[in-house]
């Protein structure tokens, strides 16, 4: 807290700071009540592309737009006083070049006021990454399985076993030398996850990639169990609210069915009665 009582928000050199230390919490967020149950324990919120698949029932990444990515970053915004608050580059908005892709992180640093923006690939981004960061926005960069690669991969199959290790290690390589402040390893085997973790410069986040990187991150409605139409290796579910909320709406049809609500304490009656204070309940 400062003196005008405002928290410190994190920054991306805070983040680099936690480099071979205390292991970074990042959680993902599109809404604002969900950003502020997340922004009071994690180091980073990310608004993930996954918004598309998780609240708008697309079948796969592909189909998010910037503007999609705007809407939800400016609701995660209003939920955040002190994680670093990272959002991703949809599907189309970045790959033409590092002239498209700094018009489009522009768009979203200025419309939303988020911290940095993250992108998908390795070494092909490697140019990308370079002109956004000499340019004032902060990148996040996302190696392994790459969601928007879905099609070229054939399934969101692991990355980097056996031979393919060496493509991931040159891709981490390059991202990190390309000024990215921190990199995302997406199911990847352990043993290359360590290798890499120790190689380079940034902090590893993993998704599906062992405790050998430097953070964690999930989506954050896998694991509250709210989202449950695929469930990977990798997710642990810490609640099984999905089940909860399925329970509670199914008491509710049961009571209306019954009449037994709406009860007595939740009518309005023609005389209200008067409070103290005035208030009419
Ligand atoms: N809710 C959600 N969670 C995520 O982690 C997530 C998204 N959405 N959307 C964007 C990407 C897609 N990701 C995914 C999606 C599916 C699997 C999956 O089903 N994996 C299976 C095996 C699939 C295969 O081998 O083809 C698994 O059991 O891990 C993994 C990561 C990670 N991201
Ligand atoms: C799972 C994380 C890393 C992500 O990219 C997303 O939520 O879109
Ligand atoms: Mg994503």
């Amino acid at each position: 807290m400062s003196a005008t009582g405002e928290v410190k928000a994190l920054t991306p050199p805070d983040i680099v700071s936690h480099k071979g230390g205390t292991p970074l919490v990042c959680l993902t967020a599109y809404t604002t009540p969900m950003a502020r149950l997340v922004d009071t324990t994690c180091d980073i919120v990310l608004v993930g592309d996954s918004v598309g698949m998780v609240l708008h029932g697309l079948p796969s990444t592909l189909g998010v737009t910037l503007d999609m990515m705007i809407m939800h970053a400016q609701a995660v915004r209003r939920g955040i006083e002190r994680a670093l608050m990272v959002v991703d580059m949809p599907f189309g908005s970045y790959e033409e070049g590092p002239e498209q892709a700094f018009r489009n992180a522009a768009r979203l640093m200025a419309e939303t006021g988020c911290a940095a923006v993250k992108l998908e690939g390795g070494e092909s981004m490697a140019e990308t990454i370079q002109f956004l960061v000499a340019r004032g926005i902060p990148v996040m960069a996302h190696v392994g399985l790459t969601p928007q690669a879905v099609n070229t991969f054939g399934g969101y199959k692991v990355q980097g076993r056996g031979n393919d290790a060496e493509r991931i290690l040159r891709d981490a390589d390059a991202v990190s030398k390309a000024g990215a402040f921190a990199v995302v390893l997406e199911k990847v085997p352990e043993a290359l996850a360590r290798r890499i973790t120790a190689d380079i410069a940034i902090p590893t986040i993993g998704i599906g990639a062992s405790s050998a990187c430097d953070g964690q991150i999930l989506v954050v409605d896998d694991m509250l169990g709210m989202f449950t139409d695929f469930r990977p290796k990798f997710v642990k579910r810490y609640a099984e609210l999905g089940e909860r909320a399925q329970a509670a709406i199914a008491a509710y049809a049961n009571e209306v069915r019954e009449r037994r609500f709406p009860g007595a304490e939740h009518v309005f009656r023609d005389q209200p009665k008067t409070i103290k204070g005035g208030e009419a309940a």
